[in-house]
């Protein structure tokens, strides 16, 4: 539940990969022309207020309720995109990230530096076609 709260809010791939349109189609009276460059704003889906109670808020609990996954079968949770060209490596990709934050939380206690509050970790991302942090994440972690 946190990892996909985390995909949810932090898409790797924000605007997933582009797809050019084959044969014409319209969506909400808009037509759309074959050759167009589309792209699936997977950001903006993982904060839209239509589908998301409280979307700005970090909130893993919100999937307990709820069978949605994030393997490309529930269009507002899409980080690894979906149909015919969804990421091969979608498994492999969520088995290391599942792998490495066990790994950390079964070695460390992981503490917030000396006077910082939850509320001063600064998540903004670096743009890109994959995005990360823009600055470091600032912990101490304790050995158990
Ligand atoms: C958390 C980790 C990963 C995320 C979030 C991710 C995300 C994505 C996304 C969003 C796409 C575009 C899918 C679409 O447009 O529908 C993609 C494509 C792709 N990914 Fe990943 N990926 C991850 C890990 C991996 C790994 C570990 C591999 C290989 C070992 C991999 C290989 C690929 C390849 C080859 C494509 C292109 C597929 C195609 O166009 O047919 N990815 N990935």
């Amino acid at each position: 539940m946190v990892i996909k709260e985390t995909w949810r809010l932090h898409p790797p791939a924000p605007l997933l990969v582009p797809r050019e349109v084959i044969s014409e189609f319209e969506i909400n009276g808009y037509k759309i022309q074959p050759k167009t460059l589309l792209h699936v704003n997977a950001w903006a889906i993982g904060r839209d207020p239509d589908t998301w109670k409280d979307p700005e808020v970090f909130f893993p609990e919100r999937f307990m309720d709820n069978d949605i996954d994030a393997k490309g079968q529930n269009f507002e949770l899409l980080p690894f995109g979906s149909g015919r060209r969804i990421c091969p490596g979608m498994y492999m990709g969520t088995t290391m990230v599942e792998f490495g934050l066990a790994n950390m939380l079964y070695q460390f206690d992981w503490k917030l530096p000396e006077g910082m509050v939850v509320e001063d970790i600064d998540m903004e991302e670096a743009p890109g076609l994959t995005v990360g942090k823009k600055n470091e994440l600032l912990l101490v972690l304790v050995k158990y």
